[in-house]
């Protein structure tokens, strides 16, 4: 695990040491936008406009954040134009490896992770430097790389999926919204309680290196999800009737809560099993159609699990939860 530094590799943890054991998220650096024409958005370089086969997405099955990509690729009917690679679940060393031929001894072929079929490179720091040479900082999936100008367009999720959501319905003639226009500031307010708390709650818990930088993320994560849970005793989703980015956002954290954050990260509160709405509404997502393939729980246990050597130096990675989330979930009356 480590970062770039002016284009060299570094094996290097967290720094939490300088603010008093609590874990901050660096912003994603490359943040360009595709838009139907090729003109600028929010931010970054004009130039990227919606093509089939142009933009290929490095992803990995553990990362919440990743999964929101594959997710969105789904449901936008993209998985024919925006191609894939998955990475190896264990992110050592080197961090995150393709199973290619040079790779470290310590990385360990999993079912389901792929060689770099663009460049044949070992390691995603690689992929970074061909888009910037002296980038310096984390090298984190997911990665949305352009083929035809041979950079990164974006590597921050919530942009990712917000371009998806939109900017290739000219070419896939799908027009599902998942950000319309009139639940756009529900849907960020949703956002802005459940990123801090929530998502990156659970890494604040997770990677917090003294007792009270855990408690202060531990207690509000909880007390996000009994609002959550309160919610969801009336309406079938966060917003009504409707899915919206904001369950999708929720979900890819959920569905690790009780077979990992609960361990490994000592969420340990409750489970997300023993709510009963927030369960039976984590059911019906993950029972919506293409979405359990897009779950995969042995790339996630051991991605976790055998990481985070600070956290588990065993790297012992656990059997269980046995959980069915295909039983019925009973929200469709709601
Ligand atoms: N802001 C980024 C965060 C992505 C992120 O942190 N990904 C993790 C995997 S779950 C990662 O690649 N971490 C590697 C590292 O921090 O060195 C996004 O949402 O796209």
């Amino acid at each position: 695990m480590g970062l770039l530094q002016n284009g060299q590799w570094v094996d290097q943890w967290y720094a939490t040491k300088e603010n008093g054991g609590k874990f901050q998220r660096e912003d994603a650096q490359l943040r360009n936008w595709i838009t139907p024409d090729g003109s600028a958005g929010l931010s970054g370089s004009a130039g990227f406009k919606a093509e089939s086969g142009r933009y290929h997405l490095y992803v990995s099955l553990a990362c919440p954040w990743a999964h929101r990509t594959l997710i969105f690729r789904q449901l936008k009917q993209l998985t024919a134009h925006i191609g894939v690679t998955v990475v190896e679940p264990h992110m050592l060393a080197n961090g995150w490896e393709f199973k290619g031929p040079n790779q470290s001894t310590d990385a360990h072929a999993i079912d389901g992770a792929q060689v770099d079929e663009l460049f044949n490179k070992d390691f995603m720091y690689q992929i970074y430097l061909q888009a910037k040479p002296d980038y310096s900082g984390r090298v984190t999936v997911p990665v949305l790389w352009d083929k035809q100008q041979n950079t990164i367009v974006s590597n921050e999720s919530s942009e990712i999926i917000r371009m998806f959501n939109s900017v290739f319905n000219k070419v896939t003639g799908n027009t599902e919204d998942y950000y319309p226009l009139e639940l756009q500031s529900e849907i960020d307010s949703l956002n802005e309680l459940i990123y801090p708390n929530i998502n990156n709650g659970v890494y604040r818990s997770g990677f917090a290196t003294t007792q009270k930088a855990y408690e202060e993320a531990v207690m509000p994560l909880f007390d996000t999800l009994d609002t959550l849970e309160a919610i969801l005793a009336n309406k079938r989703y966060l917003l009504g009737n409707q899915i919206t980015e904001a369950d999708w956002r929720l979900f890819t954290t959920l569905i690790r809560f009780d077979c990992v954050y609960v361990g490994h990260f000592k969420t340990n509160l409750r489970t997300i099993e023993s709510y009963p709405n927030l369960s039976g509404y984590l059911r019906d997502l993950y029972q919506q159609p293409w979405i359990a393939d897009t779950v995969n729980f042995e790339h996630i246990k051991q991605h976790y699990y055998f990481s985070h050597q600070h956290i588990n130096p065993t790297q012992v990675v656990p059997e269980g939860p046995i959980i069915d989330y295909m039983r019925p979930h009973n929200r469709s009356e709601l």
